[in-house]
């Protein structure tokens, strides 16, 4: 892909911002002591590291002994639910949501095959959370429960808080992955709800491979990585220094810029969206529109391959994602898309555009003047048309039926 393209994949991931890049390029070769060691060369990659510490801490409200750093957002969600469970042996429940990352629910399925019962709570047709249904699930069984700030796929926010409130009467402890939603939603530790939170640096401008998990002080913690005791014996192994570097600058940023570059991003976001549904027939926003991540549309485009709209898109050097399992090389459609219960039309069709402080008025001028041109060309191809609904009906009801 040439490097000129327009990025409108930034929940996959991010460009690494220049300053970023000039903020860890020392730690690789001037300053590459261990951050442990007893001399001054080292002590200054010490110094480097608590800095970066006390900038995530400040991102999200917290005390820096409050940030243990990680490989990302995939070893955060692994190493919060496990030691969630370690610290409190008797109980045997988790309850997480469908629409959780693979990070979660992975890991979740996993541990049913380890004696563990876990919930997974259904969301509605906007990719909502019921309450009561949280409610019914909780018991004095449950030890944690672990669920998305913002979904990486709609971008549906959560009530985290409300949810919050709901665990902590239970006894339970509660993790938040919020590897999509911290630097563009505001995050406050101190009076929040929150024991474990999940944070990635790939998807906030930082490099991919570093990441961090927030621990609320006094939560029982036992560590999934055992070793030389770093981090206060919380996660072992020599720091990334400058992965910790970068993402340290990372929340720097993200705070300075949180309040302005998500009110330009939603209101690229919203022209893109409403320009589209406007000049397009027969397409609808898959999410909750009043509670979502300002960078974030997921589009349905009903009678056609969200694939073929990828490939078209990609020809004008335009980068977007589809619904489908990528990550496994399948095409079998999002377990999210599924989950909110959308029809076989909708499901196959819907893609996403998400954007980020970098994102341009001409670069979604560019979008905006592409669009209806291919989506017209695929569906005088399309088999799946008006014709067809028939056909179409019929597998709508064997999707729903064996998919939610
Ligand atoms: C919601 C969510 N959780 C977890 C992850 C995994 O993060 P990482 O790629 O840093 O392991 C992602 C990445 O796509 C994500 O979107």
């Amino acid at each position: 892909m040439h490097k000129d393209c327009i990025y409108l994949d930034n929940n996959a991931t991010t460009k690494v911002d220049p300053a970023i890049v000039e903020a860890m390029l020392p730690y690789f070769s001037d300053y590459y002591g261990n951050p442990s060691s007893m001399h001054t060369f080292g002590g200054q990659v010490g110094k480097a590291v608590r800095l970066a510490r006390e900038q995530v801490a400040a991102l999200l409200g917290a005390e820096e002994s409050e940030i243990i750093f990680t490989s990302g957002g995939t070893e955060g969600d692994n190493a919060a639910i496990r030691a969630a469970l370690l610290a409190q042996p008797q109980k045997r429940h988790i309850i997480t949501t469908q629409v959780e990352h693979p990070a979660v629910l992975n890991v979740c399925q996993q541990l049913e095959t380890q004696g563990y019962s876990v919930t997974y709570l259904s969301v509605n047709r906007q990719g909502q959370l019921d309450l009561n249904e949280l409610e019914a699930s909780l018991t004095g069984n449950t030890a944690l429960v672990t669920i998305m700030y913002a979904n990486n796929e709609t971008g549906t926010v959560f009530p985290i808080e409300q949810i919050g409130l709901r665990v902590k009467e239970s006894g339970a402890l509660f993790h938040v992955d919020a590897v999509q939603a911290v630097g563009k939603i505001p995050m406050n530790m101190k009076t929040s709800t929150i024991d474990m939170l999940t944070l990635s640096g790939h998807k906030m401008h930082a490099p991919k491979g570093i990441g961090a998990l927030y621990l609320r002080r006094g939560v029982r913690f036992r560590p999934m990585i055992i070793g030389g005791g770093q981090q206060r014996g919380r996660r072992a192994g020599t720091e990334n220094v400058p992965g910790v570097v970068a993402l340290g600058k990372a929340a720097e940023l993200e705070l300075l810029h949180l309040e302005e570059a998500t009110a330009r991003e939603k209101q690229l976001r919203d022209r893109l969206e409403q320009t589209l549904i406007n000049t397009i027939p027969n397409c609808e926003v898959n999410g909750d529109p009043a509670n979502r991540l300002p960078n974030t549309t997921n589009i349905g485009f009903k009678y056609i391959e969200g694939e073929a709209i990828l490939l078209h898109l990609n020809k004008h050097n335009i980068c977007a994602s589809s619904g489908s399992a990528c990550s496994s090389g399948s095409l079998e459609p999002s377990h999210v898309l599924r989950a909110m219960g959308l029809p076989y039309t909708i499901l196959h069709g819907s893609i996403r555009f998400s954007l980020c402080r970098y994102t341009t008025e001409a670069e979604i001028d560019a979008v905006l003047a592409i669009m209806p041109d291919i989506i017209e060309r695929l569906r005088a191809l399309s088999p799946f048309k008006n014709d067809n609904v028939g056909w179409l009906q019929q597998q709508e009801k064997s999707v729903l039926g064996v998919g939610r």
